[in-house]
């Protein structure tokens, strides 16, 4: 991907977080949307009102599933994530927001009939408007106006929107990005004093990662590694719900004793959802739900993780060859899949603490992690 068309995707991203436009093209498709979660009410009514026709509400085949709007569909069923659209009866009736929105029902399975009219399969821009909105980390919902290229009214720019390639959101070009070594200095650590961060940063302007170098490793020799995906509320505040600071300091501590090692600090807050989404999720678990149906009823994936920024950082450390503490098979595939390869999965498990076993015992149920 370019650096111009990388910047635009920033662009865009930035526009749906403030609740602006953004108009995605591709060779069939005009689709303008807007997020329901961050745009006035007045401005998603101007939307609404631009064609003849109501706006549409534009979600995954899953989440509209769990919503009550179609048959149920299984978890691991690749027809999830098709773009969905569903015309919204009247914009100024929040009843529609129950099938957007799963924070406000519980479950999301009280979408009223009434508010929404008969679902149709969406095109490629608009699967690429769900990948932008799940990129910005708002939930994977928007009011959208779909229309062959080149016929939405010209009164479409009065919406002001950013305009991009929707083919720039294809799968697999969306996370990555080429990543920069942009910062090094010396960190000592009270339980590695030898350590050093190393920054890197994505071309596309997305946030930053970061390599923690504990002791000497030798790039002779497979090194103890590990990918750590951020957690703010394990790694800082030593949350309970999780064991991801028994993980993040229980790595460092075994590379410091065993002469030296890497752990991969991936801004992927949530398994890629983010921190808020990671909020909303915990709040659906208290409702009942386990991790893994709470990110699919907020209409994300499971794990929405793409480990290439790790494999990178490894390469760029002269590091191709690892000893991989994890418990989590689909790392050691993913790293694979990018060049990395894993000599041994060094298990890293920690007992459960009274608040954590029922997202544990989640993850070796439905996550096939090795516990
Ligand atoms: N969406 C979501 N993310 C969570 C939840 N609990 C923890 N996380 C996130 O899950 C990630 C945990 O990442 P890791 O520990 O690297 O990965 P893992 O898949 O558990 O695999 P290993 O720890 O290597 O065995 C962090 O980004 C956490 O923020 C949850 O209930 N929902
Ligand atoms: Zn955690």
């Amino acid at each position: 991907m370019s650096d111009a068309n990388e910047r635009h995707l920033q662009r865009a991203q930035a526009e749906l977080r403030a609740g602006g436009a953004v108009l995605l093209r591709d060779d069939q498709n005009d689709v303008l949307v807007m997020s329901p979660e961050r745009a006035a009410p007045d401005r998603l009514a101007a939307l609404a009102a631009l064609t003849g026709a109501p706006a549409d509400l534009l979600i995954s085949r899953r989440r509209a599933a769990l919503a009550g709007l179609v048959a149920p569909i299984d978890s691991d069923d690749p027809r999830g994530v098709e773009p969905v659209a569903a015309p919204i009866r009247d914009i100024h009736d929040p009843s529609w927001r129950l099938a957007a929105d799963p924070m406000l029902s519980g479950d999301g399975a009280t979408a009223r009939a009434h508010a929404l009219g008969r679902l149709r399969p969406a095109g490629r821009a608009s699967a690429a408007a769900i990948a932008l909105a799940k990129r910005g980390g708002l939930l994977p919902a928007l009011v959208a106006v779909e229309r062959p290229a080149g016929q939405l009214p010209g009164a479409a720019a009065t919406l002001d929107p950013v305009v991009i390639d929707a083919r720039l959101l294809k799968e697999g070009q969306i996370a990555a990005g080429h990543l920069t070594q942009v910062a090094e200095a010396r960190v000592p650590l009270a339980d590695a004093e030898n350590c050093r961060l190393i920054a890197f940063r994505p071309a596309d302007g997305g946030p930053e990662h970061l390599a923690i170098v504990v002791g000497e490793p030798n790039p002779a020799a497979p090194i103890l590694a590990r990918l750590h995906s951020e957690c703010f509320t394990g790694d800082l505040l030593g949350s309970l719900r999780c064991d991801c600071g028994e993980q993040l300091k229980g790595a460092i501590r075994a590379m410091a004793a065993s002469g030296g090692g890497v752990v991969l600090y991936l801004a992927q807050e949530g398994r890629g959802i983010g921190l808020i989404n990671k909020l909303r999720a915990y709040a659906l678990q208290d409702r009942g739900l386990d991790t893994v149906d709470a990110n699919l009823t907020l209409g994300y994936e499971a794990d929405e993780r793409d480990f290439r920024p790790a494999a990178e950082m490894l390469r760029a450390l002269g590091h191709t060859r690892i000893r991989l503490l994890t418990n989590n098979p689909a790392k050691v595939v993913a790293l694979g899949t990018h060049g990395i390869e894993v000599v041994e999965r060094v298990p890293h498990a920690f007992p459960a603490n009274g608040h954590n076993a029922g997202y544990l015992s989640t993850k070796a149920r439905r996550a096939g992690h090795m516990l």
